[in-house]
């Protein structure tokens, strides 16, 4: 089932736009340098096949979240539109082509840096052409910009800059552009494949949500049972134990929710993603949409993608110990003392800190729903109202247990048992690249570098909530997640015909793996702090 299209229309806040044009108006051709400068002067665009797109009115209203546009600003975005939006919204984008582009038929179009990229955002005083700097990037660090200011990335820096078009060039890549574009040229041919192989449709109850809906409800009353029925310690922890794994496969339902992977409907999927995050989970979807949709349009890059970003607990890279500024949360990820005690120790704690993750997610929710990045609509109203749903059912359910030891104790033990589902998303792209390629890299190549599936066997993958298929999903993010086994193998045939690495680990070596990486990196800081300790050592000698 698609939107309707006042549902998209509305969502975008786009009814009556001027941006909004009869599609069968003449476009004129524009070039690439024309396109540079019109970024330069404040209008966000962007390439969809060879339609140039402005975002610039509507970037906050779109269901996406803003930051998903700003990332492809100056760049091809075709592949990420196809695979993030339904047929219904695809429609749509065109209407807000302004004009047209000749684009490579052997190398495609040559990305230009989305201003995001270099620290910049418009400037609130809405002038046209100006920007300010919210963050100093390593990208932007490296160029001499005849704008450069040596402002601290920490506070918001309201001076006015300018943007030049060469400053939008990106820097020299490593990468074949032809190649790249035949991987994206390729991925779409995949893609008819797989819709024409009926693997976009929703599978019937027997393959896809029944057994899945029996055990959630099987879970629910385990839990509700021994919380009634039985008085002493073992019946209370069974019913934690029982309530914890429900949350821990209900996130899996919310994760599909999220990605409009059940019904396909956006309003429908937030809908059950309010009751099953919100509700029974005491977390915001909207938050989990924000985060997750970003993560998966620049995964493993470390200043912007904000499900690698957890100073001071992990980090993957050396590079977190130069206090990098993350796009995401808008402030800079400190390597203070805490840090540099806890990540040189950091494949020590993993699976202890893991195993309390899902406190981090209600502190990152609340922050999002009660901060300034979700509008107050019916929509953040209905999701406070699920908050509230949550912590009277759980509240009154611990304030009814009879001693303050067992009320901690099925806090924790509910909580612990919700937590695998934390390791299952770290181990997905933890122990991947999290090389800067730049803006030449394609959408798939970017995907499969980043991303890896952990092999198990079909009977035991609801486990996994389908989360261990990652590759696939990745690519294919809106895929009803009972197909993405079939997808897979199509994936892969894909992979060797374009000679791309396709990442499969299984589940105990992608853990080593993962560790391994932390390791590493908690040696390097061990190493430098060395280095130091004797610079300071041979000073005072
Ligand atoms: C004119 C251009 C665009 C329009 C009209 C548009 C519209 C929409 C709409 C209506 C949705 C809700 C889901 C749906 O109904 O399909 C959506 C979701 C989304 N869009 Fe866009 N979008 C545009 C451009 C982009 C671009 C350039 C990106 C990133 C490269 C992007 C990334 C996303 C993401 C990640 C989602 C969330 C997917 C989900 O909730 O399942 N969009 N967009």
């Amino acid at each position: 089932m698609t939107d309707s299209p006042e549902l998209v229309e509305s969502a975008l806040g786009l009814q009556g736009s001027p941006t909004r044009k009869p599609r069968s108006r003449q476009l004129a051709v524009i070039d690439r340098d024309e396109v540079a400068k019109r970024i330069c002067q404040g209008a966000l665009l962007f390439i969809y096949n060879d339609l140039v797109i402005n975002a610039s009115s509507w970037t906050r209203s779109h269901p996406g979240g803003e930051l998903a546009i700003l990332h492809f600003v100056g760049r091809d975005a075709t592949n990420e539109v196809l695979a993030y939006h339904s047929s219904e919204a695809l429609r749509r984008v065109e209407r807000y082509a302004i004009a047209r582009v000749v684009v490579d038929p052997q190398r495609g179009w040559t990305p230009l840096t989305p201003p995001i990229a270099l620290g910049l955002v418009r400037h609130e005083d809405g002038q046209r052409g100006h920007w300010r700097r919210e963050g100093r990037l390593r990208l932007a660090a490296a160029e001499s910009s005849q704008n450069s200011d040596s402002s601290s990335n920490g506070r918001k820096d309201l001076a006015v800059l300018s943007l030049q078009p060469e400053q939008l060039e990106p820097s020299d890549s490593s990468l074949d552009q032809q190649k790249q574009h035949l991987y994206a040229l390729a991925y779409r041919d995949l893609k008819s494949k797989l819709e024409a192989a009926g693997l976009f449709d929703k599978p019937g109850p027997l393959y896809g949500y029944g057994s899945d809906i029996i055990r959630y409800a099987a879970l629910g009353a385990l839990a509700i049972f021994f919380y009634l029925k039985t008085t002493g310690w073992s019946g209370q922890m069974a019913s934690a134990l029982f309530l914890g794994l429900m949350w821990h496969q209900l996130t899996f339902l919310a994760h599909d929710a999220g990605h409009t992977g059940i019904t396909g409907n956006w309003t429908k999927d937030r809908a059950i993603g309010i009751a099953v995050a919100n509700c029974i989970g005491g977390l915001s979807i909207g938050w989990w949409c924000d985060n997750h949709n970003i993560h998966h349009l620049v995964p493993n890059e470390l200043e912007h993608d904000p499900d690698i970003q957890h100073i001071p607990f992990f980090a993957i890279s050396k590079q977190f110990f130069g206090d990098l500024w993350s796009s995401y949360y808008k402030r800079i990820m400190a390597f203070d003392a805490a840090s540099k005690t806890l990540i040189s120790i950091q494949h020590r704690l993993y699976y202890i800190v893991l195993s309390l993750a899902r406190v981090n997610l209600y502190v990152l929710s609340y922050s999002y729903l009660l901060g300034p990045k979700p509008r107050r609509n019916l929509m953040w109203a209905t999701e406070m109202m699920g908050v509230a749903m949550f912590w009277t059912y759980f509240g009154s359910m611990i304030r009814h247990l009879p001693s303050w030891q067992m009320r901690l104790a099925y806090i924790l033990v509910s909580h612990v048992a919700a937590s695998p589902v934390h390791v299952q998303i770290v181990l997905s792209h933890f122990a991947c690249s999290t090389e800067a390629l730049g803006p030449v890299e394609s959408f798939p190549a970017r995907q499969l570098r980043t991303t890896m599936d952990v092999v198990c066997s079909p009977n035991i993958e609801f486990i996994h909530g389908g989360l261990h298929l990652q590759v696939t999903h990745h690519l294919f993010p809106r895929m009803p997640r009972h197909n993405l086994r079939q997808a897979s193998s199509m994936v892969k045939e894909y992979c060797k015909d374009q000679e791309l690495v396709y990442q499969e680990h299984g589940w105990i070596d992608g853990n080593k793996k993962v560790l391994n990486v932390l390791e590493d990196v908690a040696n390097q800081l061990q190493f430098l702090k060395e280095v130091a300790d004797n610079e300071i050592e041979e000073k005072l000698r």
